[in-house]
C-alpha cells in the first residue's frame, strides 16, 4: 500500500533530519559564527536545529494532505516555506522594535523561532549573561524550544488522525455535507441522479442489482447507484448513477467521448476519488468502509504512466513484486515471465525515462497485472502502441481475463473494445446509454449494412451516376455517406433487405456498372458508438442543459 510506503518513508526522513542536523555546523564553521560551536556551544545549536526538524517536517507533511498532484504540492509549499521564511524575518524585525515599545511576545512561526533561537544563542554565548540558556526569560531560548517541541508533538499527533481516520472524514465531508449543500443549492431534480433509464439493457440491469442481494448476484464487481460529483465552481456532475454487475472473467468496457465520466469512475474503483453516493463493492468489500482491503485487490495502470523514471523496469517490477508479497526466491522467475510476456525483455534494464511511449504504457500494463488482484482497470491501455505491440498487449489482456481475474478496461479503440471486451457499456454525460455484449448491441442497434463499392479505373462519370441512382431505387432508405476516387460508400436500412438479395442486387450490378469489387458488412461498433456519442443524434444521451 504506497500510503503506508509514504508514511514509512516520511517517518525515516524525519529521523534522519531528527538526528543528523551536521550539514548546518559545517556552515557554521565555514562562515566564522563559530562561537555557536565552541566550548561544547555546538551541543545546543544542534538541539534547536534538531527540534526545528521535529517541527517543520511534520507541519509541511500536514500541509501536503490538501494536494492531490505531488508537483502542484512540492512548488506551492516550497513557496509558502520560504515566504513563511522570509517574512517571518522582516515581521520580526518590525515586531522588536514595536516589542522594545511595548515588552510583549513576537509572532510564531518555525523559520522565526529558530532564527531567533540562534540569534539569541548567538547573543547569549558572545555576552555573560547570568541565567540558565533554557530558562523562560525574554532573554534565553526556553520558550522558543518549548513552542517548536510544543507544534512538533501536535502536529505529528494530527498526521496519526488524519491518516487514520482521513478516508472516513473524507466520506463525511463529500457525501454528507458537500453534497447535502449541492442539492439545496444546485435543486438538482431527482430524476436527473434517480440513474432511471429508458435504454431497456441498463434499466434491466439496474433492476436485477436493486432488487437482489449481492450474493445471488455472483458478482465480483458490483457498481450500485454510483455518482460523483466535483465540488468546483461551478460544480461538475460526472458521474450519473450508475449500476452494473461484472462477473468473474469478465472483461468490461466503459466507452466515451472525452470527458465521458471514464476515467472518474476508475477513479473510484480504485479509492482514488471519493464517491459522492452509491458504493462499488469488490468480492463483497465495500469500497467506502473497506478501503483497504479493496485497495489490496485491485491492478490498476492509470491513463498517464505512473512510473519511477530512474529505476528501470526490471527493478520497477522488482519492486511491485515485493509490494504485493511475492516470495523473495521467486520473484526473479515471476519479473522475466512478466518483461516477456509484456515483450519489455530488451527495455528490462533500461531506465524508465529512456522508454518509447508505447513501452511505458506495457510496463504500467504489467504493473497492473501483477500480483494477486482480482480485478485489473486499465485506462486506454494502448494509447501510443504500434499495431503488432498491441496485438501482443490483448493477448496478455486476455490470457489475465482467462486466468480468473475481471478486467475493466477504457478505451477509444473500437477495434480493442471488439477484440477484448465480453461485454461493454458507453457512457454519455456521466450515464450509461447502453450496454450488452459488443455483438448484441451490433445486433439491437445495426438496423443498417455499410456497403462500399469500387469501380474500375476507366469508369465515366455517367455510370458513377448511373450507379447512384440505381441504389437510390432499389434500396429505398439508403444514404451516400463517403465518396471518394472510385469509391462509394453506403449505409443501407438492413429491414427488407435480406444478405442474398443485397449480394444479388450487387452481383448484377457489378456487370451494368463497370464495377471491380464491392463488400456488404453488419454495422460496426464504431458506428453504434457514434450514434450514441454523436450530439446531434436523437438517441444520443446528451441533455441541453447539465448542471
Ligand atoms: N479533478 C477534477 N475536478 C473537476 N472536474 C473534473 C476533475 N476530473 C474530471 N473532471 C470533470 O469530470 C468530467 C469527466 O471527466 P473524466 O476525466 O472522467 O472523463 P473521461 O471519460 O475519462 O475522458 P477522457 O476520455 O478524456 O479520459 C469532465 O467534465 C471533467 O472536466
Amino acid at each position: 500500500n504506497l500510503h503506508s510506503l509514504y508514511s514509512w518513508s516520511f517517518l525515516l526522513i524525519h529521523a534522519i533530519c531528527f538526528v543528523f542536523p551536521f550539514p548546518s555546523q559545517v556552515v557554521f564553521l565555514y562562515t566564522d559564527v563559530d562561537i555557536l560551536l565552541e566550548k561544547y556551544h555546538f551541543l545546543d545549536t544542534m538541539f534547536i536545529l534538531m527540534l526545528f526538524g521535529w517541527s517543520i517536517i511534520p507541519f509541511i507533511y500536514l500541509l501536503s494532505f490538501w494536494y492531490n498532484n505531488s508537483t502542484n504540492a512540492y512548488i506551492k509549499i516550497f513557496v509558502f516555506n520560504h515566504c513563511l521564511g522570509f517574512i517571518s524575518i522582516i515581521v520580526d524585525a518590525v515586531v522588536t522594535v514595536d516589542l522594545s515599545l511595548r515588552g510583549r511576545q513576537g509572532p510564531f512561526s518555525h523559520a522565526w523561532l529558530t532564527s531567533h533561537s540562534v540569534n539569541i544563542l548567538l547573543v547569549f554565548f558572545s555576552s555573560v549573561i547570568d541565567i540558565p540558556i533554557y530558562s523562560m526569560d525574554q532573554k534565553a531560548i526556553g520558550r522558543h524550544v518549548t513552542a517548536m517541541a510544543a507544534t512538533g508533538l501536535i502536529y505529528f499527533i494530527l498526521i496519526i488522525l488524519l491518516e487514520t481516520t482521513s478516508w472516513n472524514l473524507k466520506i463525511f465531508i463529500y457525501r454528507y455535507v458537500l453534497f447535502g449543500i449541492y442539492r439545496i443549492f444546485y435543486k438538482v431534480s431527482s430524476r436527473e441522479l434517480s440513474g432511471y433509464s429508458e435504454e431497456e439493457d441498463v434499466q434491466n440491469e439496474r433492476e436485477t442489482i436493486l432488487n437482489h442481494p449481492w450474493r445471488s448476484l455472483n458478482s465480483t464487481v458490483l457498481i450500485k447507484e454510483l455518482i460523483k460529483i466535483y465540488f468546483k465552481i461551478p460544480p461538475t456532475l460526472a458521474v450519473r448513477n450508475i449500476s452494473v454487475a461484472i462477473q468473474k472473467e469478465e472483461c468490461f468496457g466503459l466507452l466515451g467521448l472525452n470527458g465521458a465520466g471514464k476515467t472518474t469512475t476508475f477513479k473510484i474503483l480504485t479509492g482514488e476519488e471519493i464517491a459522492t453516493s452509491g458504493d462499488v463493492f469488490i468480492e463483497g468489500y465495500s469500497i467506502t468502509r473497506n478501503i483497504l482491503k479493496v485497495r489490496s485487490k485491485v491492478g490498476y495502470c492509470p491513463q498517464f504512466d505512473a512510473l519511477l523514471d530512474y529505476m528501470t523496469s526490471r527493478e520497477i517490477l522488482t519492486m511491485y513484486a515485493r509490494v504485493w508479497g511475492i516470495p523473495e526466491n521467486s520473484i526473479r522467475a515471476y519479473v522475466d515471465n512478466l518483461l516477456k510476456m509484456l515483450y519489455l525483455k530488451p527495455q528490462a534494464d533500461k531506465f524508465i525515462y529512456t522508454l518509447s511511449g508505447g513501452n511505458k504504457r506495457r510496463l504500467s500494463t504489467a504493473i497492473a497485472i501483477m500480483g494477486n488482484s482480482t480485478v485489473v482497470f486499465l485506462d486506454e491501455p494502448s494509447t501510443g502502441m504500434d499495431p503488432l505491440a498491441r496485438r501482443m498487449l490483448w493477448n496478455t489482456v486476455i490470457k489475465t481475463r482467462e486466468s480468473g481475474k475481471v478486467i475493466i478496461i477504457t478505451s477509444h479503440s473500437m477495434e480493442e473494445c471488439e477484440a477484448l471486451c465480453t461485454r461493454l457499456a458507453i457512457m454519455v454525460q456521466g450515464k450509461f446509454v447502453c450496454l450488452g455484449s459488443p455483438q448484441h448491441l451490433k445486433n439491437k442497434f445495426g438496423n443498417i449494412y455499410t456497403m462500399t463499392i469500387k469501380f474500375k479505373t476507366d469508369t465515366d462519370d455517367n455510370t458513377v451516376q448511373d450507379l447512384k441512382d440505381f441504389i437510390a431505387k432499389v434500396f429505398p432508405g439508403s444514404n451516400l455517406k463517403q465518396e471518394n476516387q472510385g469509391i462509394l460508400n453506403y449505409y443501407i436500412p438492413s429491414k427488407n433487405n435480406s444478405w442474398g438479395k443485397v449480394f444479388g442486387i450487387l452481383e448484377k450490378a457489378k456487370e451494368d456498372y463497370n464495377l471491380e469489387d464491392y463488400s456488404i458488412s453488419q454495422i460496426t461498433l464504431e458506428q453504434v458508438f457514434l450514434t450514441f456519442a454523436n450530439p446531434d443524434n436523437p438517441r444520443s444521451g446528451y441533455e441541453k442543459a447539465v448542471p
